[in-house]
């Protein structure tokens, strides 16, 4: 089936309907585009999937798109489902009463361009039946932002009512107000920013080289040899985990403890060394290693002014809600960059999430999490019925 709707502007070829690949979720449907035209290139095709929620309603005016973070992937809530990496990973988000609630709003997830769960990444078999590999251009998050624009156009939702995310699914939620604010109604960024900053670059460096250092790697043409970088993942898991939590986090649950049964006298490991050894063995079970260096750089190029003005010209002609939150705790996403959007758009203050948690609190934080949407749901709803003078 050809779908018709054009506001997919940037691309003369129409989006297709598609089987989702066998790496994506079984609840996932999934598009073919073509021609793709990205901010440095053309990908001449890509499958894009994603989950759905809901009811769209027959005016497309309950639309939510939820964005998920530089791991996480469209099953937002859910079980994990056989043969599945994970469960949902923003519990109790999704459905009937809850703050998204699927008995009002048609809520999509789409799994990132560039990334490891179906739609198109490195791992992906390109159009010559070879893994993309080291072919894969560089993506950028207003790359990833097209092709979702492309779901929209696919599922006739002109504009999203809340587009909403954390960490890297904020940079998406930021840039959709961005690129296409006659798409976007609201926006609620959560633990982001509006461009990455020297700090994140930095840290997405040595993660970066850890991948690469690997000899597994192999210029990132592994895919198809057996062989995976493991090791480089793992050690970028370990560098990016700290980051992700508060000092006060780890000193407070591991000191200077010796692991249960080790000595790090004789060659043992301290507590917090075990703990992120389970996270990088995690994390390496269910992520692929390219996809996590395209998502990386995706990230550390990530400017909504890029070409487009001061960062006030961009935020500050927004028409829409833009809700910002962050979390007090965040060393890798700190305070003040959620404040420098606020501040942008002019409107609202940041509201400010308690976590010992870290950058990790935004999806820790899970009731605080929750009403923070069902809070910013009902604002919405109650700025649509003031435009339309109801009740
Ligand atoms: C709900 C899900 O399944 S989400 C999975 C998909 N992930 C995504 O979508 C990305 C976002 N999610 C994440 O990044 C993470 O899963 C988070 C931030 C949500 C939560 O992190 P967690 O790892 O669960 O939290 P936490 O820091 O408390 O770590 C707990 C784990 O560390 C282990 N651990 C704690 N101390 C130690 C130690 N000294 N040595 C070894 N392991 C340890 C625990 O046994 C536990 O293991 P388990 O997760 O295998 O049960
Ligand atoms: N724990 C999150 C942090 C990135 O924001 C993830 O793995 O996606």
């Amino acid at each position: 089936m050809t779908v018709t709707h054009s506001r997919w502007a940037t691309s003369a070829s129409p989006v297709e309907w598609c089987a989702p690949p066998p790496d994506a979720n079984p609840a996932c449907r999934a598009i073919r585009l073509r021609d793709v035209p990205l901010e440095t290139g053309v990908l001449p095709e890509v499958v894009v999937t994603f989950q759905t929620w809901g009811r769209l309603a027959p005016d497309a005016g309950n639309a939510v798109l939820v964005e998920h973070a530089l791991t996480g992937d469209s099953h937002v809530v859910g079980d994990a489902g056989p043969g599945q990496p994970t469960a949902g990973w923003w519990p109790g988000l999704i459905g009937p009463g809850e703050p998204l609630d699927t008995r009002s709003l048609f809520v999509v997830a789409v799994n990132v361009l560039g990334g490891c769960r179906g739609t198109t990444g490195p791992g992906s078999i390109a159009p010559d039946g070879r893994h993309w590999g080291s072919r894969f251009p560089h993506t950028t998050i207003r790359d990833q932002v097209l092709v979702e624009a492309a779901v929209a156009d696919a599922l006739g939702i002109d504009a999203w009512l809340l587009v909403l995310g954390g960490s890297m699914g904020g940079m998406r939620a930021v840039e959709w107000v961005a690129g296409y604010p006659d798409r976007t109604d609201a926006a609620l960024v959560i633990a982001s920013t509006a461009r990455a900053c020297a700090d994140q670059i930095a840290w997405g460096q040595a993660q970066t080289l850890a991948i690469t250092g690997d000899p597994a790697y192999a210029g990132g043409d592994y895919y198809g040899t057996g062989r995976t970088p493991a090791t480089g993942l793992g050690l970028a898991r370990r560098i990016a985990h700290a980051t992700y939590r508060s000092a006060a986090e780890l000193n407070g649950r591991f000191g200077s403890e010796p692991q249960l049964g080790e000595d790090p006298l004789e060659g043992g490991r301290f507590a917090v060394e075990s703990y992120l050894d389970h996270q990088a063995g995690k994390l390496v079970a269910r992520f692929d290693a390219g996809a996590y260096v395209q998502l990386t750089r995706a990230m550390a190029t990530h400017d909504v002014t890029r070409g487009r003005g001061t960062l006030s010209d961009v935020l500050g002609s927004y028409r829409g809600l833009l809700r910002v939150a962050a979390v007090d705790s965040d060393r890798l996403f700190p305070v003040p960059l959620s404040e420098e959007m606020a501040a942008a758009y002019g409107d609202e203050p940041v509201r400010l999430m308690r976590s010992d948690h870290g950058h990790d609190g935004f999806l820790v934080e899970t009731d605080q999490v929750r009403a923070l949407v069902r809070e910013t749901v009902a604002d919405i709803w109650a700025r649509r019925h003031r435009r339309l003078g109801v009740g």
